[in-house]
């Protein structure tokens, strides 16, 4: 077990701010089947040969299960004042409904505790794509029940924890969930259906609002909806690829915020799903319109686009900007970018709170040597990024965090862990973490601009 860092954090930022770093329950823990949980669609996933990279998996991962208290400290040392993490349904509910497994309460109260005792705000994401085993036997997302069995889970949660968080987050990234789950196939439970895929999507916003009204019913106050949201430009000023733009556009930034806010569904849907995009009556619609208190903003790249016929459903495809620098992930780094989505939600849905509840990059850091590990390329990043969400500050943005992806490296789904996005190091072979030189970055930029960047 590494030496926790003793230096524990003495000057505080400005709470006005929040600080923050972010992780998801599958991607750290590790002891997927401990003390009572149950499985997830990503431990069947995961240990299914061929779906991850270099066979890869989630049992161990970054041991945080068992090291969480290092971790805390790890988060003190760093300066931050929030942490975004997820619970994993299947702890509490192991079989996705009825019986509740205190043993996972318990783990996530002592996190929470422990938080608290350093002054770190907890940031609780109810769901980032772990869903139990159990229910996806049962249809999964695309079962008309699951908005039900969702707020079940949440309210379970409120209640345990509501009187200690304070922030919540409905869903991690419904169009990851949705694309990547039942459209691409990339991402567990690896299907690949252009018909299930809307349903799934309408039965996510259904969940949202389910668990935002579970929420209210309980006192909860702040209740968000994070989305990863990726600015589209076209690649010529022609008419074929401002329309494509277009379709990108509504099919990555528009398909979820449009019907939480505006109860509405983008036009451009039904043209890229053609007869497999689903009739909706204006009541449906209407019960969709379940706006969060914050948006949760994640944010790694912007696209440029082209059309293409060839690339189904959307009929547009990503131009690498080749002369431009690129993370491992092969994603363009645009600070820009950062800025103009910000500017965009401001405009489009009338200037909603807004976290960066995710940012970061992976690179193919150098290894540590004499316990420094110099990521000049993460550093970098960040500094950027950071730029470019004070530039969205200083023109009225309603920010009020952001949030590093991520405290460790980590499981990368279905990279495994050949991609690293941690501000510390975690070694492959006994765990032990190290803080890199963008974790000392970081805190240093906390400490500098602790009312905001
Ligand atoms: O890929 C880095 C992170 C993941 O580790 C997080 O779990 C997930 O919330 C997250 N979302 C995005 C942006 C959307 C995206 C997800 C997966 C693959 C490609 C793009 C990047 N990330």
């Amino acid at each position: 077990m590494s030496k926790p860092p003793t230096e524990i954090r003495s000057d505080s930022p400005s709470r006005d701010f929040l600080w923050g770093a972010a992780t998801s329950a599958y991607q750290i823990e590790g002891s997927p089947l401990a003390d009572g949980a149950g499985p997830s669609i990503w431990h069947r996933f995961a240990n299914t040969p061929g779906r991850v990279l270099n066979g890869d998996t989630g049992d161990i991962a970054c041991d945080h299960y068992r090291r969480w208290h290092e971790d805390v400290a790890l988060m003190a040392a760093l300066g931050v004042n929030a942490y975004r993490f997820s619970v994993a349904w299947a702890r509490i509910l192991p079989e996705g409904t009825g019986r509740v497994n205190q043993a996972g309460l318990d783990f996530y109260r002592c996190l929470v505790d422990a938080l608290l005792e350093q002054g770190i705000e907890p940031m609780l994401t109810l769901y980032h794509w772990d869903l139990p085993e159990a229910l996806d036997t049962r249809g999964g997302w695309a079962s008309d029940a699951s908005p039900g069995w969702f707020a079940d889970y949440a309210q379970v949660l409120y209640r345990a924890l509501g009187d200690r968080v304070r922030l919540w987050i409905t869903l991690n990234e419904p169009w990851v969930i949705t694309a990547g789950g039942y459209l691409y196939g990339d991402l567990a439970p690896g299907h690949r259906s252009l018909h299930e895929t809307p349903i799934v999507a309408h039965n996510l916003l259904r969940a949202h609002a389910a668990a935002l009204a579970s929420g209210r019913a309980e006192g909860i106050e702040r209740i968000g909806l994070a989305v990863n949201l990726e600015p589209q430009y076209p690649a010529s000023p022609s008419a074929e690829d401002i329309g494509a733009t277009a379709h990108r556009d509504a099919f990555i930034n528009r398909w979820f915020l449009d019907p939480v806010f505006l109860g509405r569904y983008p036009a451009e849907m039904e043209t890229i799903f053609g007869s497999a995009w689903p009739r909706h009556s204006p009541s449906e619609l209407d019960a969709l319109r379940a706006p969060p208190d914050f948006i949760g903003v994640n944010y790694y790249s912007r696209s440029v686009v082209r059309a293409d016929p060839t690339e189904q459903p959307v009929g547009a495809r990503r131009v690498r900007q080749d002369a431009r620098p690129h993370t491992a992930m092969d994603w363009e780094v645009y600070p820009q970018g950062l800025t103009d989505i910000l500017l965009w939600i401001q405009g489009r849905y009338g200037n909603p709170p807004v976290y960066i509840t995710e940012n970061g990059a992976a690179f193919d850091d150098p290894p540590p040597v004499a316990g420094r590990l110099h990521d000049r390329q993460r550093v970098a990043y960040l500094r950027t990024h950071l730029r470019a969400a004070s530039r969205a500050l200083r023109r009225g943005v309603d920010l009020r965090g952001y949030f590093a992806w991520s405290l460790l490296d980590n499981f990368e789904w279905s990279y495994g862990y050949a991609k690293r996005f941690g501000l510390v190091h975690v070694d492959p072979v006994d765990r032990q973490r190290l803080i890199k030189d963008s974790g000392r970055f970081y805190r240093d930029a906390i400490r500098r601009y602790g009312r905001g960047p």
